[in-house]
């Protein structure tokens, strides 16, 4: 693979050969009593909600978990299409290096095969990642109905360097209104979420740090959000990763 990734790909950590996806079947979040019972909606300390739909549960992965996912994530992005620096349309590239399971992203369209890069189907969604979605749902929204109805079918896996941004965008390209579940893992980034209606104010900064949670959905689906800061040095590499930031979004793109 040519893409350089700095810090991640020299990650080797005794969870490097786990299966995937064995810790993360478990129930999630520190506060979770009751581990193993999957209908149980775990309690979330730190749980806030910015807006309507739009909740942050802070250290929701386990350090055990966030490996999983990384070492997950790692395997991803070697294929079968690579990680790489997403094109727009209208010439240069994100800064940011993303790839995608069950539906490659592009700007402005979801495919199954990776047209702007190798032409190769991308790798399924596992199950396993649905179970998680689910619970992420459930615990964000304290709702464990609202955890079963969520079935993601895509994921976006974003690992930014120090230097990455990511603009105020809306996710829109889904024909759904189901919540996006976000999960970061590493370095600590300033997350803008801001209003339905335009780019700017008002907004609010969060600060999204290793094993957060962010679900929006509702009323606050296609609100407008970025990534104005990566702060570098701040992730601890027992989540298995030596620098830089790792971000997951699980969507239903609402596509057959
Ligand atoms: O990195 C993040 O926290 C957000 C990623 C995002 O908004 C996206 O992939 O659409
Ligand atoms: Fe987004």
């Amino acid at each position: 693979m040519s893409t350089p990734l700095p810090g991640f790909e020299d990650f080797g950590g005794p969870m490097g050969s786990a299966p995937a996806g064995e810790a993360l079947g478990e129930n999630s979040g520190a506060g979770s009593g009751g581990r193993g019972a999957a209908a149980a909606v775990g309690h979330a300390p730190g749980r806030r909600q910015l807006a309507p739909g739009a909740v942050h549960v802070p250290g929701w992965l386990t350090l055990a978990q966030q490996r999983e996912l990384v070492a997950a994530c790692r395997g991803w992005a070697r294929g079968p299409v690579p990680i790489r620096h997403t094109r727009l349309p209208r010439g240069g590239t994100m800064s940011v290096q993303t790839v995608c399971i069950g539906w490659h992203w592009q700007p402005y369209a979801y495919t199954r095969t990776a047209d702007d890069v190798n032409g190769a189907r991308v790798a399924a969604f596992p199950e396993w990642m649905v179970g998680l979605g689910r619970r992420a749902v459930a615990e964000a929204y304290e709702d464990a109905a609202a955890g079963d109805g969520y079935t993601p079918d895509t994921a976006l896996i974003n690992f930014y360097d120090g230097q990455a941004r990511l603009g105020m965008h809306q996710d829109k390209e889904e024909r759904s209104d189901a919540p996006v579940v976000s999960l970061s893992i590493g370095d600590t980034c300033v997350f803008r979420f801001g209003n339905t209606r335009t780019r700017t104010k008002p907004y609010t900064d969060v600060e999204l740090a290793s094993g957060d949670l962010f679900v929006f959905g509702g009323p606050s689906r296609f609100a407008y959000h970025g990534v104005p800061k990566v702060r570098p040095g701040s992730g601890d590499p027992a989540c298995g990763m030596a620098g830089g930031r790792l971000n997951i979004t699980m969507r239903v793109t609402g596509l057959g």
